[in-house]
């Protein structure tokens, strides 16, 4: 099991050499497939928009040559009228007003499609972020229990959660540079009918930047990956430090200054971090962008020389000085922009990576048909387990059967393996060795999801969803959210009716106080709530994990009569603390540090004077 598992801040370090960070690059296509999945119009459109507006550039500045020429022209030639009516009507002037209009003309429609083209972009990055969104989500949920509890993936998970959010200005920044790759190669093409060393010029003055960007994109990435965990615990602390439902125990014990002085030293930590990263990138950037800048007035002293000797036009002077000043800013964008794509290409292996990993528990290819009903029951073949990168078993050698129909309950002190058996009984987890048998098959023959359906389970850490009263029973079956005789029955089975009853809006209470006008319960009520989740399904086997521990006597000993009598052809499984639920067991199963030392009906274990009768004796003594 533990190959994806790795060890928390002793993971490998990110990807570091110039090549590597190139292959990076490769997270781009099934990105940009994400993209056009997400809507093919609307990519269309932005390609077809983003390929007219980068010749734009080139024609206005043209154009604008075309001005300065025909005006020197004109002044040259003389002709000048004194009042402005015989300028505006003069026939030399026609080719100049033609010029104007054009050069307004691709000013305005350059602006227009520049609008229209992020506004697509960021539609589509909207939608391309919310269908990644719920991809996440639904991958999540594919994963096994085993893969939440495990902290490298919970970095990982929030890694990715973050990709999704950050990622949104990757599609325009991406196709701005195929735009821009566009423009460069018009405007080169008009610079090199002039002047093709120009060129060369240019190149020699930007390499520089473009490394020195790349080197400290990786280095920001190293920065942000390594201190991932850390990023966590700041983000618990924020909740645990602002939260309702921690509000209670932080003030009696007061922890606030606990909690802000572990925030400070902590992103204190990470702002030192980046900060040494920002200055030195500044630092050197500077120097490249200067050495940049000597290039282009390296280029421009040349060409203003060469038009004083009468190469170019004054129009040509223009032309040449803008062009290659654009062609500088863009060729710097261009490169500093694919440092910080394939530096954002970086951030994509984290979304990615967590899209590759697989679940373990799943259901088979062909699976067997669930028995219904269930006629020998489940039985456990030496089973053992031992949960990732323990040391210990937490349980080991368990062989027992649960009987179809047969009430059985699992006693033992803290830690004995209770919830674990359970655990691998719902298949939330695989036995690591041993194994469990269904009606004579191992229950990885049986579909998952129909495994799961015939299964309910109310474990001890219940969710107490903020959700409505009805809402909250029905999460046991959410199929049958509008199966309102459904909900009332899983109720009356749990004694969840008698708190409903109570609430100013009944089965339409908003329970939990997270939203306005909800109502919240003790803790008993809560369980009462949680336990007719179980009563929702068809299972045919019912774990209750300590479901009522925060039951009052009364309603427990109710809450198991219900049971009994409404259930007597159901399998269940129980695990408390209380004798007087456990004594109305079919059968006991006594654990301790993981292995079953003692089974049978509560008379007889008390009769063996074992284990089991010491502890219930020790329970009955405090009630003496
Ligand atoms: N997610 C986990 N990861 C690692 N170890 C675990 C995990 N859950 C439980 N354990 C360990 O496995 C052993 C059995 O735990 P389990 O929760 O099954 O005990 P339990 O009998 O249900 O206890 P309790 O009565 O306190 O609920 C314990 O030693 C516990 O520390």
């Amino acid at each position: 099991m533990g190959g994806r598992r790795g060890q928390g801040r002793s993971e490998p370090p990110p990807k570091q050499s110039l090549r590597e960070r190139f292959v990076a690059l490769r997270n781009l296509p099934p990105f940009l497939r994400g993209i056009w999945q997400t809507s093919p119009a609307m990519s269309i459109a932005s390609i077809v928009l983003r390929l007219l507006r980068a010749l734009l550039p080139v024609a206005t500045l043209y154009v604008g040559k075309l001005i300065i020429d025909e005006v020197t022209h004109l002044f040259r030639t003389g002709g000048l009228h004194a009042d402005l009516s015989a300028w505006l009507s003069d026939p030399l002037l026609h080719r100049l007003w033609w010029l104007l209009a054009l050069e307004f003309a691709l000013a305005v429609g350059a602006d227009l499609l520049g609008r229209i083209v992020s506004l697509i972009d960021s539609l589509l990055s909207e939608l391309y972020t919310n269908a990644t969104s719920v991809q996440l989500m639904e991958h999540a949920a594919s994963l096994d229990l085993e893969d939440f509890e495990d902290a490298d993936l919970q970095d990982k998970l929030d890694r990715a959660r973050r990709q999704v959010a950050g990622r949104s200005s990757l599609l325009s920044q991406l196709l701005g540079q195929a735009q821009d790759m566009v423009t460069i190669v018009s405007f080169a093409v008009g610079l090199m009918i002039y002047a093709p060393w120009l060129i060369v010029l240019l190149l020699v003055a930007l390499v520089p930047v473009f490394v020195g960007e790349l080197h400290f994109n990786a280095q920001s990435y190293a920065v942000n990956y390594q201190w991932t965990p850390e990023r966590r615990e700041l983000d618990y602390l924020r909740m645990i430090g602002a939260s309702a439902q921690s509000a209670k125990e932080v003030k009696s014990f007061g922890l606030n200054r606990f909690l802000i002085d572990r925030y400070r030293v902590l992103s204190q930590s990470i702002y030192r971090a980046n900060r040494l990263i920002a200055v030195r990138r500044a630092g050197w950037g500077g120097l490249f962008t200067t050495i940049g800048t000597i290039g282009y007035y390296a280029a421009y002293a040349v060409i203003a020389l060469r038009t004083v000797q009468g190469h170019f036009t004054i129009g040509d002077l223009t032309f040449l000085s803008a062009s290659f000043r654009r062609l500088r800013s863009l060729l710097e964008g261009l490169l500093v922009g694919f440092s910080q794509v394939a530096g954002q290409a970086l951030y994509l292996d984290d979304l990615f990576s967590f899209f590759q990993i697989k679940p373990e528990i799943f259901s088979p290819q062909n699976p067997r048909p669930f028995p219904h009903p269930i006629r020998e029951g489940f039985v456990f073949d030496n089973v053992g387990f031992r949960y990732p990168d323990a040391e210990r078993w937490a349980v080991r050698h368990l062989s027992f059967k649960l009987h179809a129909g047969e009430v059985l309950a699992l006693v033992g002190e803290n830690g004995a393996g209770k919830t674990t058996l359970v655990k691998l009984l719902s298949r939330l987890y695989d036995p690591s060795e041993g194994r469990i048998l269904l009606d004579g098959h191992p229950l990885a023959e049986y579909d998952l999801q129909e495994l799961r359906a015939n299964i309910g389970v109310i474990f001890q850490d219940f969710m107490r969803y903020f959700l409505s009263a009805a809402n909250n029973i029905a999460v046991g079956r959410i199929e049958a959210r509008e199966d309102q005789a459904r909900i009332v029955d899983a109720a009356r089975r749990s004694v969840a009716d008698e708190v409903i009853a109570k609430l100013p809006k009944g089965y339409e209470q908003m329970l939990g106080k997270l939203f306005k006008g909800g109502v919240d319960l003790s803790g008993g009520e809560w369980q009462k709530i949680a336990i007719a989740r179980a009563y929702m399904r068809d299972a045919q086997l019912l774990i209750l994990d300590e479901p009522t521990a925060a039951l009052d006597a009364r309603s427990e000993f109710e809450v198991f009569q219900r049971f009994k009598e409404l259930s007597h052809d159901k399998s269940a499984v129980i695990i408390s603390h209380r004798f007087s639920t456990v004594r109305m067991a079919d059968r006991i199963i006594v654990l301790d540090d993981g292995c079953i030392v003692e089974i049978g009906s509560h008379d007889a274990l008390v009769a063996a004077g074992g284990h089991y009768a010491e502890l219930f004796e020790l329970q009955a003594a405090g009630y003496r």
